[in-house]
Order: C-alpha cells, then sequence, then structure tokens
C-alpha cells in the first residue's frame, strides 16, 4: 500500500493536501497557505468528497484565523468573510459549510481552539467513517447472504473522498476484509473521471479487484446479472433521505430499482442536511462546459457547443434501499420486491 498519508492534513502554518488533479499519474501534496489557494483548490477538485471538503471548511477557519488574529472586532469580521469565502467554493457538499460553522463556532476561544478542533475533527473522521461503512456492509451481507458481492459503485467515496478510509468504498473493504466482495465494478464517472482516477487506483492500491466500465455501460451490466448491489455516498441528504451524489446517481438508482438490486448510500451525519425537508431545495452547483467540450484540454464538440453540466443530481428516497450514517439506518424508501422473478435477466 502506497497511501499511507491522510487526504488532507495541517503541517505549521499550512492545510497539506494530496493533489487529486495529479492521480493516477502521480501522489504529490501541496501546501496551501492562503484562504485563496485553499479555495482555488476547491474548486478545481485538487481537494473533494465531502467529508474531505468539511475538513477543509474547518482547516481553512483555522488558517485565517491565525492569520488575522480573533482580537479585535475588525479581526472577527475579516476572518468571517474569509470563512464565508470557503463555504461557499463549491454549493452543494453541505459539509464544507458544516465544517467553516464548527470552526466559526470556536473563533471566541482564539486561533489555537480552532485549529485545535479542527485537528480532532480529522480524528473522528476515520472512526465514523468506519462505522457509517460497516452499518451499510452488514445491511448488504442481510440482504445478499448467498455469494462475495460484486458491488457497483459511483464516483469516489474512498479515503481520498475523506480523511481516510471512505463511506461508499469503506463499506467495499469492509466487505474484502470480510473475505465477502467478489469484484468492484466503479463506474469511470463522467466527466471528471473520479472512477477511473481515484477509486479504481485506490482499490488497486489496495488489492481489492475492480473493473472500471463506462457510466453508459451500468445499465447493461445490470441487466446480464453482473451486479448484487450499488453503493454511493452522498453530499448533501435531506432530512426525508433524498440525496444529491455525484451527477449519474439517479439514473443508476432508477435502473437499480427496475432490476430490484439494493441501492444503499453510505454517509456521515455530517452530510445530513435537516434544515431541508426534502431534495427540492438543495442547490446543485453547475461547473463549466470545458469539462464537457475538451479531454485533457483537447477539442472534443465544436466550438461554442452549449453545454448543461450539473456536477451532482438528486435522487428521491423512493429510489433508495437505505441512507445509512454511522448511526444506522437514517432512512429507508425502497422495500424488497417480494417476488425474485422481477428481474429481467439474471
Ligand atoms: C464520501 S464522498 C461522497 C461524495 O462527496 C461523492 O460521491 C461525490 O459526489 C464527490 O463529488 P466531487 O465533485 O468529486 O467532489
Amino acid at each position: 500500500m502506497v497511501l499511507v498519508l491522510r487526504t488532507i492534513d495541517w503541517d505549521t502554518d499550512a492545510v497539506v493536501i494530496i493533489d487529486q488533479t495529479a492521480l493516477p499519474g502521480r501522489l504529490r501534496t501541496l501546501r496551501l497557505d492562503t484562504v485563496d489557494a485553499l479555495v482555488e483548490a476547491i474548486r478545481r477538485l485538487a481537494v473533494r468528497g465531502a467529508p474531505a471538503l468539511g475538513a477543509a471548511g474547518a482547516l481553512g477557519v483555522a488558517l485565517t484565523a491565525r492569520e488575522h488574529g480573533t482580537a479585535s472586532a475588525e479581526a472577527l469580521a475579516t476572518v468571517r468573510a474569509e470563512a464565508d469565502r470557503i463555504a461557499c467554493a463549491r454549493p452543494t457538499a453541505v459539509n464544507l459549510r458544516h465544517g467553516v460553522e464548527r470552526a466559526l463556532a470556536l473563533l471566541e476561544h482564539g486561533p489555537d481552539a480552532v485549529l485545535a478542533d479542527a485537528l480532532a475533527m480529522l480524528d473522528e473522521d476515520e472512526r465514523i467513517n468506519r462505522a457509517a461503512s460497516r452499518h451499510a456492509a452488514d445491511l448488504l451481507l442481510r440482504r445478499c447472504p448467498d455469494r462475495p458481492l460484486r458491488v457497483l459503485t459511483h464516483c469516489n467515496t474512498g479515503r481520498l473522498a475523506t480523511v481516510a478510509w471512505g463511506t461508499a468504498l469503506g463499506t467495499v473493504r469492509h466487505l474484502h476484509a470480510d473475505g465477502r466482495l467478489d469484484v468492484v465494478l466503479a463506474d469511470e464517472t463522467r466527466p471528471l473521471l473520479q472512477g477511473s482516477r481515484l477509486t479504481a487506483w485506490e482499490l488497486a492500491d489496495e488489492g481489492v479487484p475492480c473493473r472500471v466500465l463506462p457510466d453508459s455501460a451500468a445499465a447493461a451490466a445490470m441487466a446480464r446479472g453482473m451486479v448484487d448491489c450499488v453503493v454511493v455516498g452522498a453530499d448533501r441528504v435531506a432530512a426525508n433521505g433524498d440525496t444529491a451524489n455525484k451527477i449519474g446517481t439517479y439514473g443508476l438508482a432508477v435502473v437499480a430499482a427496475h432490476h430490484d438490486l439494493p441501492f444503499v448510500v453510505v454517509a456521515t451525519e455530517s452530510t445530513v442536511d435537516r434544515s431541508l425537508p426534502d431534495g427540492s431545495g438543495i442547490v446543485v452547483e453547475e461547473r463549466g462546459g470545458e469539462e464537457i467540450t475538451h479531454l485533457a484540454g483537447i477539442p472534443v464538440a465544436p466550438e461554442g457547443t452549449a453545454v448543461f453540466n450539473p456536477a451532482f443530481d438528486v435522487t428521491p428516497v423512493e429510489l433508495v434501499t437505505a441512507v445509512v450514517t454511522e448511526n444506522g439506518v437514517l432512512a429507508e424508501g425502497r422495500p424488497r420486491k417480494p417476488v425474485e422473478g422481477t428481474r429481467l435477466t439474471r
């Protein structure tokens, strides 16, 4: 295993991240010692994934609190304005704002207290992820007791999307350690390829069997009987269990329901936004058109082509077998159909 670094950490006066834009080619870290550098890293997905963004939010407030201090009203106003810039860098993953707000709540105790709590948050992350993903693994083992599982997943929800361990991919790691995993089918995850660049890289690093497939092949894989269950992460879960996650998740949920396959969302409680009764209020980030019109800088669409590039979609809870957090099952949507024969082909 080459990955022993945390995805995001603190070193002396800077936030240190694994630069996820350089993977799978290079494992390198970036030192971010200004809010500008941190915001830019968040926007271009050098650090990404809901729990990792929560840590980025908290550490970012520590960074600016240490720079400006917290002793005067003027300093506090500057820190709050910088914190807001960090929180707004990406709108969908609620962890980012949660991380910022948790840190802001400690401002009156001074910069050292803010940093100490941010570091405690990093330490909590692995324990929370392990607990959430253990609940999901147990649920899947109860639902699919007969054979080692073929798990389809989307985007990257592993240690790179968290501080350590992972949510949906943490479930895969538990199943592998239990000897109950056959193979991971990892959607490549257009347009930024978090599945092929990051998930396949993490799983190879751990020696977990993995096949990458184009997103458009997931339905065919289910129809061919190649999938036992679908496990995904979340960027924001509304109080009723509606779930925002990487674009393409909703389509997977529809197809999984059609094939009566368990569809499980694994998230931390910090991804749950109880201020939203359902998913209709979730703001979905729209990203630049060049992510679609260009591949590695090479045009793949005529110049001037109009683009629709939402980074996330919202899956209604009715399509979700269960949303699982470190506290267990948060919401259950789709009941298992009573008749096995409703699957198309197995
Ligand atoms: C454990 S991370 C869960 C989600 O954050 C993940 O599935 C996802 O959609 C990430 O999107 P990204 O745009 O790469 O930040």
